[in-house]
């Protein structure tokens, strides 16, 4: 590094010295309390300036709150592909961000000259991750170009929805909670291009209309299971959150006007693993036999705090259901191992990837239907996927095109909100949190479903889980937050709440200090 740009970069350091308080790159990106950030967020500017070079591509760099209280604030990297930033390089952003002094930054960071950065201003963090991978593909990869294309697949799917299902209704209504944040701004903008479905955003950001994420937004329905402020008895709607990379759907039950029939990641997950199934078995259907002409490998990802029951309707449905740790990052690279992979956190996070492999194989199919049998059942599969394939962001879960293919797929099977949630009836679960004095004590394996240690705590949480129909448990360690989390499944609520009772105490004898608290 030349002696002018070195200086450059220490004086620009020294304006943001090291907090107190120690950052690791964790589940999801640096994440903390806004004004204990700031020398962790230079840090990941260099981080990222590092890999752009590294890799002479675009990556993108996000800052946000996503799902938490205004107050806190995230920082992440998206990598060139348009995935979360390889794991292979946390350890070094770790390195970096505990860098105590400026000449410690500079170590190993000559390459930083020559990149550029460009602000990209505000968007959700689905669109940064969507504009990196298409801008490294050389692919038109604008804001306009985002809304076109959705826009457009959604018009697509639409158009390919069999006659005898359509309902006679002209317009289709949704009702969008955008939890205050970036995300009720974009579908305002996304909705003028959608012709058949008309949109009304509530909590959309503007000022006085509420502050973000507090009792509204996806993570507010999908853990209190209560209607977001600005929702009623009887309401139908569905919750992003902050940054739009999360989406979950409600209906406000009449009964107290404030809880919600939730319908949430998993339920999601389900409906689009139903829908491309169903496009898969059409596809390789030659009169009315089914033939293995051109086979398909379709897997579902999920964690371990999807729903048993989501996870046995799949299974009934002969779909092949893995698991990963938690985190996205786990599960999209699993979901790249397939053909089509679809993967979900119940949390409302996920989308599908269709592998770089797979679509040319799907486009040459479509050309050899569309010669051979045009406006078959058949080739109208395939343009089903070929949109879906466009539709849903292939960078990252992205709730404005999670919703249109939501709402395609229900046109297109005839179904109302109550019938999707019959799919199947959730489990009764109970998440708690407990504070241990090193979090770390934890190690688990197997997706986070098994403790390895300390040792003996597994073998009690299996005694426990036993005493319950349907019981199912487990414990790890938060990426997040400085908590144990403990998971309860089981037959009846108060079984699923004395399970987590029951677990959170072990671990509390174990290595706890302060009793579990409701999450
Ligand atoms: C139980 C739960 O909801 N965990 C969340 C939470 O991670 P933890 O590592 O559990 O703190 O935040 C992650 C990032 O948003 C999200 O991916 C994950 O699903
Ligand atoms: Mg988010």
């Amino acid at each position: 590094m030349e002696e002018k740009q070195l200086k450059i970069l220490l004086q620009s350091a020294s304006r943001f010295p090291p907090e107190k308080k120690k950052f690791l790159y964790g589940t999801a990106g640096f994440r903390g309390e806004a004004s204990m950030l700031e020398s962790t967020v230079f840090k990941a500017g260099i981080m990222a300036a590092l890999r752009s070079l590294k890799t002479g591509l675009v990556v993108g760099l996000m800052i946000t709150a996503s799902h938490n209280p205004v107050s806190d604030n995230g920082v992440k990297i998206a990598d060139p592909s348009g995935g979360m930033m390889t794991q292979d390089w946390e350890p070094f952003a770790d390195s970096l961000a505990l860098a105590p002094d400026p000449e410690h930054l500079v170590e190993g960071i000559d390459a930083i000259i020559g990149s550029v950065a460009i602000n990209m201003g505000i968007l959700t963090t689905p669109q940064l991750h969507w504009m990196v991978r298409r801008r490294n593909m050389e692919m038109k990869a604008s804001e306009f170009d985002y809304f076109a294309l959705l826009s457009t697949s959604y018009r697509s799917l639409v158009d390919l929805i069999p006659a005898k299902t359509l309902t006679g209704t002209p317009d289709v209504k949704l009702t969008v909670d955008a939890a205050n944040g970036v995300g009720g701004e974009k579908i305002k903008e996304l909705s003028k291009l959608l012709t058949g479905l008309e949109i009304e955003v509530r909590n959309s950001g503007k000022v006085g209309e509420g502050t973000l994420n507090e009792k509204v937004g996806a993570d507010y329905v999908q853990k209190e299971k209560f209607a977001p402020l600005g929702f009623g008895p009887r309401d139908v709607g569905t919750s992003l959150d902050g940054d739009a990379d999360r989406l979950v759907y409600f209906r406000v039950l009449p009964t107290d006007g404030r809880s919600v029939d939730l319908v949430d990641g998993d339920k999601i997950l389900s409906l689009f693993a139903l829908f491309i199934k169903e496009q898969l078995t059409i596809l390789n259907k030659e009169n009315g036999n089914e033939s293995s002409e051109f086979p398909v490998k379709l897997g579902i990802v999920q964690t371990a705090y999807a729903n048993g029951a989501s996870t046995e309707y799949l299974k009934q449905l002969g779909l092949d259901v893995v698991f990963t740790p938690t985190g996205v990052k786990y599960l999209h690279e699993k979901a790249l191992e397939y053909d089509i992979g679809i993967y979900f956190e119940a949390n409302g996070h996920g989308t599908i990837l269709f592998s770089e492999a797979f679509m040319p194989r799907l486009e040459s199919k479509s050309a050899e239907l569309s010669s051979v049998t045009p406006g078959s059942e058949q080739q109208k599969a395939v343009l089903r996927l070929l949109a879906v394939s466009t539709l849903i962001n292939q960078a990252v879960g992205d709730a404005l095109s999670g919703l249109l293919l939501v709402e395609a797929i229900l046109q297109y099977l005839g179904w109302s909100i109550e019938r999707w949630s019959e799919l199947y009836r959730d489990l009764p679960s109970r998440q708690l949190k407990v504070s241990v004095a090193d979090r770390n004590a934890i190690v688990t394996t197997n997706a986070e479903t098994t403790v390895l240690k300390p040792s003996g705590l597994q073998e009690l949480i299996n005694y426990e889980t036993a005493k319950y129909p349907k019981g199912r448990s487990f414990i790890r360690p938060s990426g997040t937050e400085d908590v144990i989390r403990v998971y309860a499944e089981a037959s009846t609520q108060e079984g699923a709440d004395s399970l987590a009772q029951a677990v959170a105490q072990h671990v509390d004898c174990f290595l706890g200090m302060i009793p579990p608290v409701k999450q």
